[in-house]
């Protein structure tokens, strides 16, 4: 039986953001309690994978090799925890390059399917921004999950606006990770 996935986003959700990208390790900080979210889906059968953007890399501000050093110091961090986070997956590209990896659209999720075979009728999103939870609706994520914390607020109204419901509204990951693991045990979400 295939198993629970949750998408995760990274700056916002795991980690504070920052208006002026996260652009070195040492400007990576992880929000209070993310790696123990982590840990607390692992341990309940839920995979996780990681879907970011990262336009950074594309607008020139870092390397590639920055990002991997900053994406390894958040592996370290949720390994520490307990938790592990079973693949990456990044868009590097700015917002006018015209890719199909840069959330809202689907793409990054929909490699994630074809690499580790995952069933969408078992997978949530989770994110901070309103482009999260249009990427997970659009790759047909059973469940899409708005986090408060990084751009959380603006999200809401950017979708309320867009008329466009997160099936859940959490403080924070670790909110996120409490209601799913206490509300979705070996049945499939969507029947
Ligand atoms: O939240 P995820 O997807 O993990 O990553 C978002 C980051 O890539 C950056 O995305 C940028 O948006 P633009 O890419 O410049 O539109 C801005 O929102 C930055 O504040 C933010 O750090
Ligand atoms: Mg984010
Ligand atoms: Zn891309």
């Amino acid at each position: 039986m295939t198993q629970y996935t949750v998408f995760l986003d990274r700056d916002g959700v795991i980690n504070h953001d920052s208006d002026a990208y996260i652009k070195h390790p040492d400007e990576f900080h992880f929000i209070a309690k993310s790696p123990d979210a982590i840990a607390l889906l692992n341990a309940k059968g839920f995979q996780v994978i990681l879907i970011t953007n990262q336009s950074a890399v594309g607008r020139g501000i870092i390397s590639v090799r920055t990002l991997d050093a900053i994406l390894k110091k958040m592996t370290r961090g949720v390994e520490q925890a307990g938790g592990r986070i079973k693949d990456i997956f990044f868009c590097p590209h700015g917002p006018n390059q015209g890719c199909d990896c840069r959330k809202p659209k689907p793409g990054m999720i929909l490699q994630a399917v074809a690499c580790h075979g995952i069933d969408l009728k078992k997978a949530f999103m989770i994110g901070d921004s309103a482009k999260d939870i249009e990427c997970g609706k659009n790759a047909g994520c059973a469940i899409n999950i708005l986090v408060k914390t990084g751009n959380g607020e603006r999200a809401l109204a950017a979708l309320t606006e867009k008329g466009i419901v997160p099936d859940f509204l959490a403080g924070d990951l670790y909110e996120a990770a409490l209601w799913i693991t206490a509300n979705f045990s070996s049945q499939n979400i969507v029947s």
